[in-house]
């Protein structure tokens, strides 16, 4: 008999020795470890070489562990051969240097009605601050993200918009329509292996600078650099069917099903949605709203045959399903 002729035990049904030094939970947990790592397989295929554009919303930036995690996903993702950009928003910590300043914050359709006094400080507060700290978390893991804005190498051309309010066009001010992409730059970027960290504000044809929803911006980013997806992270854990009631969530949702519903959809929701459809009928392969309050929410979406949150799919079903966690209390059983 040889060598290869012995038959060996199948190490899956074998208990380890207790003498083999590494103790049963431990044992365990390699294990699982080892499994889940595969388990991810078919969408690191998927992705490899995939543009996703992912939008960090300023809600979901609030806490420090929540930002360690989601600099983990983005660097996790990169490192598994996708190609992640990242377009920040920064509202909430606009809001909170505008009142530090005493200067008033108002939204009409979701968008800030902005000065250009108000102009100046989210500039500031985008470039000079969330993107700032943004890269610096990233490059915790390596010298990988480069932070650049709207304006930088022609990225985006905006134009004034004038939002719709019941039934009125209203000026919101130094508020931009994205027009014009050109990607270039981040293609570069891309290119050379980095992970671009993207600022909306953008200039308009005559060089005006203008406030541009991160939504929006990351919508036409995800349209020009033809992105397999678009992740919306946010403070809700998705679009809830019945808001204000937070008991349901809309799982799933075709373009078209989107579309009928987004004129009865509430403020901040408006944007959020209208990027996520102007996305898909541009031709990315699938945009979601994920909850960002939840850790590791990008790994938690790509990763996962289900997903998580709302999902905008080309020819999807409408799927309604229980929210996580309702705060309207338990259901009542008929
Ligand atoms: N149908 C809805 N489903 C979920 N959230 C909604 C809905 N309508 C309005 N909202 C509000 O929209 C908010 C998210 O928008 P916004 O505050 O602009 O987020 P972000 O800063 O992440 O861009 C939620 O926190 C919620 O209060
Ligand atoms: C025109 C407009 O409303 N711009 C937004 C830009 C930042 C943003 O979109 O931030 P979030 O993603 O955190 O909401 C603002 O001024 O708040």
């Amino acid at each position: 008999m040889t060598d290869t002729d012995a038959t060996y035990p199948d190490p899956a049904e074998l208990e380890p020795d207790p003498d083999y030094g590494l103790d049963p939970e431990t044992w365990k947990q390699a294990t699982d470890k080892a499994r889940i790592l595969a388990e991810a397989l078919p969408w690191l295929k998927k992705y490899h070489g995939k543009v996703v554009v992912v939008k960090y919303g300023g809600n979901a930036m609030t806490d420090d562990t929540l930002k360690k995690a989601f600099a983990e996903d983005i660097v996790f993702l990169r490192l598994a051969g996708f190609h992640p950009v990242v377009v920040h928003g920064g509202g909430p910590q606009i809001s909170a240097m505008l009142d530090k300043l005493g200067i008033e914050s108002e939204f009409r359709a979701g968008l800030r009605v902005t000065t250009p006094e108000a102009m100046d400080v989210v500039r500031m507060v985008l470039t000079g601050q969330v993107s700032r700290e943004l890269v610096g978390l990233l490059n915790r893991h390596g010298a990988l993200a480069v932070g650049l804005s709207g304006e930088d190498a022609g990225l985006f051309t905006a134009e004034k918009t004038m939002p719709v309010v019941d039934g009125e066009a209203v000026d919101v001010g130094l508020v931009g329509e994205v027009v014009g992409v050109r990607p270039e730059a981040v293609l570069d970027l891309i290119e050379a292996g980095r992970i671009p960290v993207v600022s909306s504000v953008a200039p308009d044809a005559a060089g005006q600078v203008h406030n541009v929803n991160a939504d929006t911006a990351a919508s036409a980013l995800a349209v020009a650099l033809g992105a397999e997806k678009l992740l919306v992270l946010t403070d809700v854990e998705g679009l809830y069917a019945d808001w204000p009631n937070s008991d349901d969530v809309i799982g799933e949702i075709s373009p078209e099903a989107l579309a009928e519903i987004l004129p009865g959809l509430a403020s901040g929701m408006i944007p959020k949605m209208t990027a996520c459809l102007k996305a898909v009928e541009g031709g990315v392969k699938g945009a979601t709203v994920v909850d960002g309050r939840q850790p590791h929410s990008v790994l938690l979406e790509i990763f996962t045959d289900e997903g998580i949150g709302t999902q905008v799919l080309p020819n999807a079903g409408t799927r309604i399903r229980t929210a996580m966690y309702s705060t309207s209390g338990p259901k009542e059983t008929p």
